[in-house]
């Protein structure tokens, strides 16, 4: 039973994917609602960081990947030949499992993408610098060192400033992969409760091998198992009542 009403904004088809001969993904259908949570969940090497992927076309870094079947962003088969890719990818921006800031200072960080779409006025990026931070529940712990180098920030800290180097460049949706992986518990804590206030704005989808964190902050779930979504629906139900075994046996922690 589904209960939202919400637009989509991602409507994948009759996807498959294959590296090579290895066929990782097997006819995936998933709508992907605006402004929700949509966690990914599944054991390891079922699929979920590859169909993260797909959504900004990622794997197109990888050779051996071939996709077949429809993502459709706002109707739109991403994978047309003249998609604007790097367009695609500032529309849908990704937050990795380590946080990966770049090697200057924390401001430099957040005006990197900016500037390289061509924003130049300081007064301009100096707001986009403070709304970015802000947005990303950082700026009361960064607003006086911004020339300092962000490898300078803890972990948590470089996982929020990655994140406002994202929201900086205006997406409409953020993909995280395992954002909190790397992180101890109290970090974890800020960027789940920063995840809840940013679906008021943006659509998230995010990999997470914890099951309590799905649990937590998302709307929808997506239960993957060998390259196959085996139930899709609302967090609470899937939680509460899953339809198939093998998601009740997953997320009570019986294999994984
Ligand atoms: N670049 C690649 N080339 C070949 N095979 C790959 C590549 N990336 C992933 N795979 C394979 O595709 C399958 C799905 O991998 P994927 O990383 O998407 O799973 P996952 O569910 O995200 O796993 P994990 O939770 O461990 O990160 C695995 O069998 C993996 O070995």
């Amino acid at each position: 039973m589904m209960t939202t009403n919400k637009p989509i904004t991602f409507s994948i088809k009759n996807l498959d994917l294959f590296y090579g001969e290895k066929q990782a993904l097997n006819q995936i259908e998933l709508p992907i609602y605006e402004k929700e949570v949509t966690a990914l969940i599944g054991p390891s090497g079922c699929g979920k960081s590859t169909f993260l992927r797909v959504l900004n076309r990622m794997n197109d870094l990888i050779d051996s990947c071939v996709i077949k079947g429809d993502v459709l962003y706002h109707q739109d088969d991403i994978y047309r030949k003249d998609t604007d890719i790097i367009e695609l990818r500032t529309k849908v921006g990704m937050v990795f499992q380590k946080p990966n800031p770049f090697p200057m200072s924390i401001y430099d960080n957040i005006t990197y993408g900016p500037k390289c779409q061509g924003i130049k006025n300081k007064q301009v990026l100096n707001e986009i610098v403070e709304t970015s931070l802000k947005q990303a529940a950082i700026w009361d712990e960064v607003k006086d060192r911004l020339k300092e180098s962000a490898l300078s920030l803890s972990g948590g800290q470089q996982q929020r400033l990655c994140i406002a180097r994202t929201i900086a460049m205006k997406p409409e949706v953020i993909l995280m992969d395992e954002p909190t992986s790397a992180l101890d518990p109290v970090a974890t804590a800020k960027i789940e409760d920063l995840i809840v206030e940013l679906k008021k704005e943006y659509t998230i989808v995010i990999v997470t091998h914890n099951m309590q964190q799905a649990a937590r902050i998302s709307d929808k779930t997506a239960f993957f198992l060998m390259g196959e979504v085996v139930e899709f629906g609302d967090t609470n139900h899937m939680f509460s009542t899953p339809k198939h075994k093998k998601t009740e046996e997953y997320i009570t922690g019986r294999f994984g």
